[in-house]
C-alpha cells in the first residue's frame, strides 16, 4: 500500500503534502511496540484499514525505505504484504487492499469526477479478468482468490460501499446530464453560428448592397437627365423668364438636398449593417471560444481518463501480483479456508451480481464513450462549420468594403458633378438675368419715352372714337350745312348773275359778206372785259355791254360752258329757258343746234342732264319730258 501511495507521489498523481500531518499518527506499530514513522508516506486509507499492528522486524526493507526517506513502489509493496509472520496481519492485507479503495476513490473524485467510474470500472474489469485467467491453479489458491472476492464483496456490501455506489450514479446521472448540456450547448451554437441567421444577414446585406447600388445609378441618371433638361432649357433662356430659373435652380438644389438626406440614411444603414456584421463576429468569436473551452475540458477529461486507467491498471497489476502472491503462499490458516468455503455459494452469487453491475456499467460507459464520439464529431463539424462561416464573413466583408469604397467614389463623383452642374446654372442664371435687366431697362426707358405718346395717341383715340360714334349727326349736318350753302351760292349766283343774261355770240364774216360793202363796218372787242363790244359804222363808234361777248373764234364748247351751271340748276328745281335772239343767217341755228360733227347747246345740255340724273339716279327720281316749239312767220308750230 505505501509503494502505490509512494508510486502516486513520485509520478506525480498524488500531492505529497497531504500526507505529511499524517506521520504524527501511528499506523504501523509493531506487537505493541510503537514504531516511530520516518516520513510522511502514508495514508489514510491505510491507517484506517490497517487495524493490527504489523512486526516491523520481518520488514527491514521498509525500515530501510524509512530510514532512506524515499518513495516506495511496488516491490516494496510485495515486501510488505508477504513479510507478516501474524495471521492476522495476512488476512488484513487483503482488507486493507480493498477498504481502501473508497478513500481513494474520494480522493480522485476530488479532482477528476467524471474518470471515477472509469477508474473503479476498469479495476473491477481487470480483477475479473484475472480471476477469469487462471483456470489451472488449485483449489486452495482458487479459495485463496474467492477469499479475496468475499472481502471484497464484503465491502461492497458494506453501508460505504453502497454509498460509493449511490455516488457514483449519481456522478454518471450527472455526467450525463452534462453531456446533455453540452449537447444542447452545441446544437445552439450551431443554430446561432450554423447557415440559417448569420447567412440570412449575409444575404440580407447583399440584396442590401444591390438595392443602394441600383438606387445611387437611378439618382445619377436622373440627376443627368435633370441637368441636361436644365441645360436644353437654359440653351433658349432669353425666352425664359428670371423667376422660372429661379425656381428651377430652387427645385434643383431641393432634389439635390433629398438626394444628400437618401444617401445619408443610406450611409447609416451601412453603419448599422456593418455594426450589426461586428456584433455578429464577436458573437461568433464568443461561440468558438466557448467550442474551444469544451473542447479543452473534453481533452482534460479525456487526460483524466487515461490518467486514471495508468493508475487502475497499476493498481490491477498490484492486485494481480498480490494475488498471485497470495496463491503461491501456502495455506497456513486452514480455518479461514473453511470460513470460505462455507460462504463460498454467497459470494458466488454476489461475483455474479456484480458481474452483472459491472456490464451494465460497461454498456453505459460504452453509450457514453460513444456519446462523446458523436459529440466530438459535432465538435469538429461545427468547427469546420464555424470555419467556412468565418471565410465567409471575410469574403463578404471584403466585398461590403470595396462596395462601400465604390458607393462613396460615386457619391463623391455626383456630389462633385452636382456642384459643378448647379454652380454652371448659377453663372448661367446671373449671366441671362444681367441681359434680362438690361432688357428691361431698355424696356423701361421705352416705355418711359411711349407714354406721353401713348397718352396722346389714347386721346386721339377717344377724340375719333367720339367723331366716329358722332359723325352720322356731324354727316347730316354737313350735308345740311351743304345743302344750304350750295342754295346760298345758287341763290348769290342767281343773284349775282341776275335771272336773265344777255350773251352776244359774232359768227365769223362769211366769203360772200367780206366781198360787199357792209363787211366795212367793223365789230372790235375789249381785250380787258369779254362783257364790251365795240361796233364801228360809219364813223361811229358804239360801245354795247352785255353779260358776255363771244368772239368768232369761240368754239361751242365755250360757249355751253357759260350756261352750263343753268342747265344743271334745273336738276335742283329750278326753271331754266335758253333762247337765242338775231336776225336770219347771225348764227341762232348753229349755236343752238350745231352741226353733227360740232353739236351746239341743245344736246350738250340734254347729255350733261342725263348725266347728272344717272349720277344721283340711286337717291332721286328723275321725270324728262322734252317739248319743242317754233315760230315761224309769227306761226307758232
Ligand atoms: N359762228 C359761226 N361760225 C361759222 N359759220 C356760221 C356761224 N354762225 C352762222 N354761220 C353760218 O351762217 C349761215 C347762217 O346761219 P344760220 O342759218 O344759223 O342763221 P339764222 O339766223 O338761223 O338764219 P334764219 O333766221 O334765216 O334761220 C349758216 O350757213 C351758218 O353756217
Amino acid at each position: 500500500m505505501l509503494g502505490w501511495v509512494g508510486t502516486l507521489i513520485n509520478k506525480g498523481w498524488l500531492d505529497r503534502d497531504r500526507y505529511v500531518h499524517l506521520s504524527e499518527r501511528k499506523p504501523f506499530c509493531g506487537r505493541g511496540q510503537p514504531v516511530q514513522r520516518p516520513s510522511a508516506l502514508l495514508s489514510p486509507a491505510v491507517m484506517f484499514s490497517t487495524r493490527k499492528t504489523w512486526d516491523l522486524s520481518h520488514a527491514p526493507r521498509l525500515q530501510e525505505l524509512w530510514k532512506k526517506d524515499i518513495s516506495l513502489d511496488a516491490s516494496s509493496l510485495d515486501f510488505l504484504m508477504s513479510d507478516g509472520e501474524d495471521d492476522a496481519s495476512f488476512l488484513s492485507l487483503p482488507t486493507a487492499a480493498f477498504s481502501q479503495r473508497p478513500s481513494l476513490t474520494a480522493e480522485l473524485s476530488e479532482t477528476n469526477a467524471p474518470s471515477q467510474q472509469l477508474l473503479i470500472q476498469t479495476l473491477q474489469d481487470k480483477v475479473s479478468a484475472a480471476a477469469r485467467e487462471r483456470p489451472d491453479v488449485s483449489a486452495a489458491q482458487r479459495c485463496d482468490c474467492a477469499a479475496i472476492r468475499w472481502s471484497e464483496f464484503r465491502c461492497l456490501n458494506c453501508p460505504e460501499e453502497e454509498q460509493l455506489v449511490t455516488r457514483l450514479r449519481t456522478q454518471v446521472e450527472e455526467l450525463e446530464e452534462k453531456l446533455l448540456d453540452q449537447t444542447q450547448e452545441v446544437e445552439r451554437l450551431r443554430s446561432e453560428l450554423g447557415a440559417t441567421d448569420l447567412e440570412k444577414q449575409l444575404e440580407l446585406l447583399v440584396v442590401e448592397n444591390q438595392r443602394l447600388k441600383q438606387e445611387l445609378k437611378s439618382c445619377r441618371s436622373s440627376d443627368i437627365q435633370s441637368v441636361d433638361a436644365a441645360a436644353g432649357s437654359c440653351s433658349c433662356s432669353h425666352s425664359q423668364d428670371a423667376d422660372s430659373l429661379r425656381r428651377e435652380v430652387s427645385r434643383w438644389e431641393s432634389q439635390a438636398r433629398q438626394r444628400e438626406r437618401r444617401l445619408a440614411e443610406l450611409e447609416r444603414e451601412l453603419l448599422e449593417k456593418s455594426s450589426r456584421v461586428e456584433s455578429l463576429r464577436r458573437q461568433l468569436d464568443e461561440s468558438n471560444r466557448q467550442l474551444e473551452d469544451g473542447r479543452r475540458q473534453l481533452d482534460e477529461s479525456r487526460w483524466r481518463q487515461v490518467e486514471a486507467e495508468q493508475k487502475l491498471n497499476l493498481r490491477l497489476q498490484e492486485c494481480e501480483e498480490e494475488l498471485a502472491r497470495q496463491a503461491a503462499t501456502p495455506p497456513r490458516v486452514k480455518y479461514v479456508t473453511h470460513t470460505v468455503e462455507v460462504e463460498s455459494a454467497d459470494s458466488q452469487k454476489a461475483v455474479v451480481e456484480l458481474q452483472t453491475k459491472n456490464s451494465a456499467l460497461q454498456d453505459q460507459l460504452s453509450v457514453q464513450r460513444t456519446l462523446l464520439r458523436e459529440l466530438e464529431t459535432q465538435l469538429h463539424e461545427s468547427q469546420r462549420t464555424c470555419g467556412q462561416l468565418r471565410t465567409q464573413i471575410l469574403v463578404y466583408e471584403g466585398e461590403m468594403e470595396r462596395a462601400q469604397g465604390q458607393l462613396e467614389a460615386e457619391m463623391q463623383n455626383l456630389e462633385e458633378e452636382k456642384n459643378r452642374v448647379i454652380e454652371e446654372a448659377f453663372i448661367r442664371a446671373e449671366s441671362e438675368m444681367k441681359a434680362v435687366h438690361e432688357n428691361l431697362a431698355g424696356v423701361r426707358m421705352n416705355l418711359l419715352s411711349l407714354q406721353p405718346a401713348l397718352r396722346t395717341l389714347t386721346g386721339d383715340y377717344n377724340c375719333l372714337k367720339r367723331q366716329v360714334q358722332d359723325f352720322p349727326f356731324m354727316l347730316d349736318k354737313a350735308i345740311s350745312e351743304a345743302k344750304q350753302e350750295i342754295c346760298q351760292v345758287i341763290s348769290e349766283l342767281v343773284r349775282l348773275k341776275g335771272n336773265i343774261r344777255v350773251f352776244c355770240r359774232v359768227r365769223p364774216v362769211s366769203q360772200e359778206e367780206q366781198d360787199s360793202a357792209d363787211a366795212k363796218a367793223m365789230l372790235s372787242f375789249d381785250s380787258d372785259d369779254d362783257a364790251i363790244l365795240y361796233l364801228s359804222s360809219r364813223g361811229k363808234v358804239m360801245t354795247f355791254e352785255l353779260d358776255k361777248v363771244f368772239a368768232p373764234q369761240a368754239t361751242q364748247e365755250e360757249v355751253f360752258q357759260e350756261v352750263q351751271s343753268l342747265v344743271t340748276s334745273c336738276i335742283d328745281g329750278f326753271n331754266v329757258c335758253i333762247f337765242a335772239y338775231g336776225q336770219t343767217g347771225s348764227g341762232k341755228t348753229f349755236t343752238m343746234e350745231g352741226v353733227v360733227d360740232d353739236p351746239g347747246i341743245n344736246q350738250r345740255a340734254l347729255r350733261l342732264l342725263f348725266s347728272e340724273v344717272t349720277e344721283k339716279a340711286p337717291d332721286w327720281d328723275y321725270t324728262i319730258t322734252v317739248s319743242m316749239v317754233e315760230i315761224y312767220n309769227e306761226t307758232l308750230r
